[in-house]
């Protein structure tokens, strides 16, 4: 009989292994306590890793030979693949090449390609392709031809990377083997990515320096339930939105019947993140990203209507269909009865959460009923609602912007500067006309069309922020806000001066996280 009194072994084992556990945890804070975590989030090219190169730039030492050198191999893959883009459109959008010679080099590009089994997923340095002279010879010469430009003036209509103008512009340097890629080429560079990488790096705040690790992830639809491995210990979310999207629809919907809009796309994948129940503490940076592509494509006559047609159309297409099922009687009600909303049966982001995470806001659409969750908007019919025409950006939102502008003679040499005098008229300049470049004290002479979209997009974005959701599981209001930043991912000025304006408020947020503030 063992007496009562007696240690009992099992109970002394039970102690220690749980001190053992308080101190790892005490250590485990402190170490998660000296750690900034960002994560880069937004939908696929949205610039996320050219975020991340930014950092690295500004950050740390930038790339090294051996990275440019491997980049390279890239650059060059980006140049067939615009290419090949480019002239393969040409058949289906019924457009000509204008010289027998630019037909015969097409078809040879296009036959190339077939003959060489191209496939992205290898790594661009085992490519079997053959990158040789004759090929650049061809590549410059085709996109000399009006009928290749006419096509790419036209590629809203099929799927081209934002880059492609960049490298056909300059393929007498990447056909050279051993040219040095700068740090333009490669912030320019398009890679996939689907996988999740990070990069960590100090910053000094006042006397101290603080520890910063950013993760990047894959944007596209795949990719994105991948997303909730990377939500612990966030201090806060990057979240990228492409604002010159508004006329180009998804890639990895390329063989659906029905493409979903991107920018519509980034607006709901938004909404899901910031529903989300695991971020509910977390706040988002938005970054109303490529500025500068926004740019050309309003002096280029495009316009964020092109989104809003979408969204109209698609709601009129449902409530067509949905008449159409309620005349034939097939039973739809009932199942409209059980809770399943049309944009979630019908819209690819009308529903609750893709990200793969089970989190996401719960019940439906308007709210009303027993529901106290804020769910999801259907956001087509909220863009519906927010008429562009009416909106007119104040004075402050315009000044936000043309501060955050870039200036013109970094950017591209193929900014034109049609509009250029309507735009200073209405930045209250006077304008000379033909090409002008600006002075860095120069206020920037952006179209009023660019401003506007911009700053309406962002209005958008800033609705979706302002409607709080009970939690699900406590009484509470979520604790996250959202700022929003205007940024061009390429542009190095701009990211540091973006980066250091949302330093403070980074470093705040991860202390109040841990009490600290
Ligand atoms: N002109 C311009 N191009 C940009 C800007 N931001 C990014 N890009 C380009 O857009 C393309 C896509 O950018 P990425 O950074 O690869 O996009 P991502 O969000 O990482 O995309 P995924 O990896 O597919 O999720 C690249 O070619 C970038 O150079 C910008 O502000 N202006
Ligand atoms: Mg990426």
């Amino acid at each position: 009989m063992t007496c009562c009194f007696a240690p009992d072994p099992d109970a002394d084992k039970a102690a220690r292994r749980d001190r053992e556990i308080t101190r790892i945890t005490k250590e485990d804070f402190k170490e998660k306590q000296k750690v900034i975590q960002l994560l880069l989030l937004g939908t696929g090219e949205s610039g996320k890793s050219t975020i991340r190169k930014q950092m690295q730039i500004i950050h740390i030492n930038g790339f090294s030979s051996r990275e440019r050198e491997e980049k390279l191999a890239y650059m060059r893959r980006n140049i067939r693949d615009s290419i090949a883009c480019i002239i393969a459109a040409m058949d289906k959008l019924g457009i000509a090449y204008t010289s027998e010679e630019a037909a015969s080099l097409g078809a040879w590009v296009l036959r190339l390609m077939a003959e060489n089994h191209v496939h992205n997923s290898v790594q661009a340095d085992q490519d079997p392709f053959d990158y040789s002279q004759e090929f650049f010879d061809a590549v410059e010469k085709l996109w000399q031809d009006k009928g290749v430009q006419e096509s790419f003036s036209q590629s809203s209509r099929y799927q081209l990377i934002d880059c492609a103008k960049y490298f056909l512009d300059r393929v007498h340097l990447f056909r050279d083997k051993s040219y040095m890629p700068t740090d333009q080429d490669i912030l320019r560079c398009r890679i996939m990515t689907n996988d999740i990488s990070d990069i960590q790096f100090d910053i000094k705040d006042g006397h101290h320096s603080v520890k910063f690790r950013v993760f990047d992830v894959g944007g596209q639809k795949g990719e994105r339930k991948k997303w909730i491995q990377c939500f612990n210990n966030v201090t806060a979310i990057l979240y990228l939105c492409d604002v010159s999207s508004f006329d180009l629809t998804l890639k990895e919907d390329i063989d659906s019947d029905r493409p979903k809009n991107r920018l519509l796309e980034s607006l709901d994948t938004f909404q899901e993140v910031w529903l989300n129940r695991y971020l509910q503490d977390v706040s988002i940076l938005l970054f109303i990203n490529k500025i500068d592509q926004l740019e050309e494509k309003v002096r280029a006559g495009k316009s964020l209507r092109s989104m809003i047609k979408y969204c109209q159309q698609g709601l009129q297409l449902e409530q067509q269909e949905l008449e159409e099922q309620q005349q034939i009687g097939d039973g739809l009600t009932g199942q409209a009865m059980n809770g399943v909303s049309l944009s979630s049966r019908h819209h690819p982001g009308g529903g609750v959460v893709g990200l793969g995470g089970g989190g996401g806001g719960g019940g439906s659409g308007g709210g009303g009923g027993k529901k106290k969750n804020v769910g999801p908007l259907d956001l087509r019919q909220f863009v519906c609602q927010f008429d562009f025409d009416q909106f007119e950006p104040t004075e402050n939102d315009k000044k936000e912007f043309l501060q955050s502008f870039p200036r013109l003679d970094e950017l591209e040499e193929g900014i034109t500067t049609a509009g250029t005098q309507e735009a200073a008229r209405s930045n209250g300049q006077a304008s000379g006309g033909g090409k002008r470049r600006r002075k860095t004290s120069d206020v920037p002479v952006v179209h009023p069309e660019t401003v506007k979209t911009a700053c309406y997009v962002k209005n958008v974005f800033m609705k979706i922020a302002e409607r709080k959701r009970q939690s699900d599981f406590k009484y509470e209001y979520h604790h996250h806000t959202c700022c929003c930043y205007y940024t061009c991912a390429v542009n190095t000025d701009n990211v540091k001066k973006v980066l250091e304006g949302c330093r403070t408020f980074i470093i705040d947020k991860h202390l109040e996280r841990f009490g600290i503030l």
